[in-house]
């Protein structure tokens, strides 16, 4: 057989299997939509059956199930046998059901603006591309339009690999009723990016969100130790002011080049190989356990010898993993302090739930910020 009808072969396999895969997407379009249906009529009997008190605290409508979502990707990468990559696999099956879910409720997410800034990409990837975003000024501003309902769910940076914690996302957490009801993980690329007109000739500043430009603070030095460096509100705003003035930089990344048409004067300029960022998803509602979770606190204990030991030995004895622990001035009184703590499982696992009491035995204050489902891309 010559090459163009082997190829004319493969391609009628192909397409032939495409109408398979467009048929069955759409039989499980037409599930989703029958899972509505199902919530919605589950809803609506219960609200009849409550008291109006009972009404607006325990019964919510959720399309959104993110320990489900969390349980399918789960499944999809176990049962992979290739040749696409289990991330391959994962990656295709998150915008499968980002499109049943839009199909089911359009669901609203903020994030930090303007467009074209990691929080956007970090979006995208946790949710997939059939949600709408919604931009917002400040962390704070994320926190305000969840609790004020004008959004489902927010997206906030919580932690990179090479600064450590955003003190600002957890500093609003602590008076925020917000839940955390997922997290997700985002490898940082960062770049030098100049619009028309600026070249290594002309630079007159270098502007990023003041995150980035720790990220690359050792290229940065090495490179162009004499510019001006500007902190601004985000990267993608840099990416913005680099487009509109000739001799701005930006440092920032692929998602903010795009947006604002800016060439890269030099790739990958961050410190570090690995550099990536959590980010956490915050919303109104509590998620089930789905199996493979972790859990979020914030604790403050009375200021006294051992009290750190008194609040860590818990989870020591009862052989349950810490994944983070972070220490921030409680605003309340001087030099003392609340903990945030992450670990591993849910707070309806019977060994948390016992962790948990006995810190609140303990302790000035406990708050559990959620159990959620542990990245699954
Ligand atoms: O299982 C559900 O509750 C659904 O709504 C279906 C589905 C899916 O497409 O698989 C869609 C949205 C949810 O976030 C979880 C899963």
């Amino acid at each position: 057989m010559d090459e163009q009808s082997e190829l004319n072969k493969l391609r009628q396999q192909i397409d032939s299997i495409d109408s398979q895969i467009h048929e069955l997407l759409n039989k499980r379009a037409s599930c989703a939509q029958e899972v509505a249906r199902v919530k919605t009529q589950a809803f609506e009997q219960a609200q009849q059956f409550e008291s109006d008190a009972d009404k607006s605290s325990t019964q919510q409508l959720l399309f959104y199930r993110p320990e489900r979502e969390a349980q399918v990707l789960a499944r999809i990468r176990e049962a992979n046998q290739g040749p696409l990559a289990d991330d391959a696999v994962a990656y295709i099956f998150r915008e499968i059901m980002s499109a049943c879910l839009a199909l089911e409720k359009p669901m609203e997410v903020a994030y930090l603006g303007p467009e074209g800034t990691f929080t956007q990409a970090a979006a995208l990837k946790h949710f997939g591309h059939a949600v709408i975003g919604v931009t917002q000024p400040t962390i704070e501003a994320v926190f305000s339009a969840v609790e004020s309902e004008q959004c489902n769910y927010g997206v906030v940076p919580v932690e990179n690999s090479t600064e450590g914690m955003v003190a600002h996302t957890l500093d609003n957490f602590i008076n925020s009723p917000l839940k955390i009801c997922g997290e997700v993980e985002l490898r940082i690329r960062l770049h030098l990016l100049v619009g028309e007109g600026t070249s290594s000739d002309n630079i007159k500043s270098i502007c990023a969100h003041q995150q980035a430009l720790a990220q690359s603070r050792n290229w940065l030095d090495q490179n162009f130790p004499k510019v001006e460096r500007i902190a601004v509100s985000s990267n993608a705003e840099a990416a913005r002011m680099a487009a509109a003035e000739p001799g701005i930089v930006a440092v920032a990344g692929d998602m903010a080049a795009q947006q604002y048409s800016l060439s890269k004067l030099a790739s990958n300029i961050e410190d570090r190989a690995d550099n990536t960022t959590r980010f956490l998803i915050i919303g109104r509602e509590s998620v089930p356990p789905s199996g493979n979770d972790k859990t979020s606190i914030v604790v403050s204990t009375r200021n006294k010898p051992g009290a750190l030991f008194g609040l860590l030995e818990p989870f020591h004895r009862n052989g349950v993993m810490l994944t983070r622990i972070d220490t921030r001035p409680s605003r309340t009184e001087t030099w003392a302090y609340v903990f945030f703590i992450e670990f591993e499982g849910h707070a309806e696992d019977a060994v948390v739930s016992t962790i948990l009491k006995e810190i609140e035995e303990h302790s000035i204050l406990l708050k559990v910020l959620g159990s959620y489902p542990r990245a699954a891309l």
